[in-house]
């Protein structure tokens, strides 16, 4: 079993810098690529207003499109599916407060005792796991979440018959089976060759993977400048 890779936590230097390029969010055609229906943060009522997680900007659904051909090529018949995509600030802020009550009530503790005493040893403790995978809620300008942006994707395959591919742990799974090569030494299992095939296509269009998680890729955001070695970010928040 592999490891996360050297980013521990989902912050970056605010050294990265932005400049905002003004595309618009667009909505991801679900003509051309599956939407996870009903959206799961939605559907545990995540505050949205009336926007949708199921936009991104423009320079990236076309990156996207491309990410899809790429795959076609290597698997024909399989598609994209989008788990989450746009995720405004409150979101962020709602999908990380749930992640720390599900996680402390997952080792059997009280959330809300918890967070009457953040200093203590076990509250530390479950927000440090929360923040491997999940970025502050920042509502810094120069330190947006990545989704806020409009520039991050969730993402799984289905296959060809339209089923979705076994990748070896569930999307926003809080622990190292997320990491993108935890499978790599397993090669009798499917997952690991599923999430090269993923990280293939998307890679093969620009983007970047999360070090951390195998579902999460972006082009133009503050991760993917420093990843791919470009000085400045194309994308704040929107
Ligand atoms: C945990 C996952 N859904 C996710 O999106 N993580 C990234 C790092 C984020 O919160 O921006
Ligand atoms: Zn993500």
């Amino acid at each position: 079993m592999s490891g996360g890779g050297e980013l521990g936590r989902t912050e970056l230097p605010e050294s990265i810098a932005i400049r905002e390029c003004g595309e618009s969010l667009v909505p991801i055609p679900a003509d051309r690529f599956a939407l996870t229906q009903p959206h799961a943060y939605g559907s545990l009522g995540a505050p949205y207003g009336n926007r949708s997680p199921y936009c991104i900007r423009t320079g990236v659904l076309k990156r996207l499109i491309a990410a899809q051909s790429y795959l076609q090529q290597d698997a024909p018949g399989w598609t994209l599916q989008i788990f989450d995509a746009y995720r405004p600030i409150a979101v962020q802020r709602f999908m990380v407060d749930h992640a720390f009550a599900e996680l402390a009530r997952a080792q059997g503790r009280d959330p809300d005792a918890l967070r009457a005493d953040p200093e203590s040893a076990a509250a530390i403790a479950i927000w440090q796991q929360v923040f491997e995978f999940w970025a502050p809620p920042s509502s810094n300008p120069a330190t947006p979440p990545p989704h806020s942006t409009g520039a991050a994707l969730d993402v799984t395959l289905l296959d060809a018959t339209g089923a979705p591919a076994a990748m070896g742990s569930p999307i926003d799974e809080c622990s190292p089976r997320s990491y993108p090569d935890h499978f790599r030494d397993c090669p009798e299992l499917p997952y690991h060759a599923h999430r090269q095939l993923l990280a293939g296509a998307m890679r093969a269009a620009g983007f970047v993977r999360h070090p951390r998680e195998w579902w999460h890729f972006s082009w133009g955001d503050r991760l993917w400048a420093q990843l791919s070695g470009t000085a400045i970010a194309h994308y704040g928040s929107i």
